[in-house]
């Protein structure tokens, strides 16, 4: 079953007087268990495209569906609990807590849920321990590395027990041997746990570990790689 689906899909940014075509008809089926990786030039419409897809952003023409629901056809509020409980995001615009440790930005997600004190601290230290971080569960994020801060952003996309994951850029700033172990916690959630990961990039160690490859070019899909 598609986890996400995508028909037609359009964007137009209007800022000034000059519109801009961010995406020109993207037709875009992802199933359960995928771990794609979302590439093309600076400007192209990755992160449009995620926005759209994790319901950050509206689309200007086109239907999105995520888990069988038409998410077009929600309102903002509703918008927001979905995302809340289907989708676990690891954005830089969604920058960790400074003032919570690693242990209460992971927990904080669940509290959103109504999830008991106990549920929330059990999960969040398997989950933590899950990204290598079991000693650095009481550091905030200034004290950790950037490495460990996006290991932080993983656990607490998975927090909420998500249908997928999207990144946009989750190694971006990361030096080779944190961009390697973020990798094989993605991998290694992917393969053990079946979590389906979509994610931007533009680093070519990444684009190696994806198993799909979908390349867009000017608001458009190029190529859509699948690979053995
Ligand atoms: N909020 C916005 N207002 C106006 N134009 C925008 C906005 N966001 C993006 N754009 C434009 O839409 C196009 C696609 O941008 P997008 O950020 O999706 O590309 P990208 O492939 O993610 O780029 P990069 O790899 O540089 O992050 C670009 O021409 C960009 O300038």
């Amino acid at each position: 079953m598609a986890v996400i689906s995508t028909q037609g899909v359009e964007k137009i940014y209007n800022p000034g007087k000059i519109p801009v075509k961010a995406l020109k008809g993207v037709s875009l089926e992802i199933a359960e268990g995928e771990f794609t990786a979302i590439v093309g030039p600076s400007g192209s419409g990755k992160t449009t495209l995620l926005n759209i897809i994790g319901g950050l952003d509206r689309p200007t023409a086109g239907y999105v569906e995520v888990g069988g629901v038409d998410i077009s056809g929600l309102s903002d509020n509703q918008l927001i609990d979905f995302r809340k409980d289907h989708i676990g995001f690891v954005f830089q615009a969604y920058n960790l807590i400074p003032v919570l440790t690693a242990r209460e930005n992971v927990a904080f997600v669940m509290l959103l849920q109504h999830r008991s004190a106990q549920e929330r601290n059990a999960r969040a230290e398997s989950l933590l321990a899950a990204v290598g971080l079991s000693d650095k569960m009481d550091k905030r994020p200034a004290e950790l590395s950037g490495g460990q801060q996006q290991r932080v952003a993983v656990a607490r996309a998975l927090a909420s027990k998500p249908s997928f994951i999207l990144a946009d850029e989750p190694t971006a700033n990361l030096d080779s041997a944190s961009t390697a172990n973020l990798l094989d916690i993605m991998y290694r959630l992917n393969q053990e746990e079946h979590i389906t990961f979509v994610f931007s990039t533009h680093d070519q160690r990444v684009i190696d570990r994806a198993k799909r490859v979908v390349t867009l070019v000017d608001g458009k899909i190029d190529r859509d790689e699948v690979r053995g």
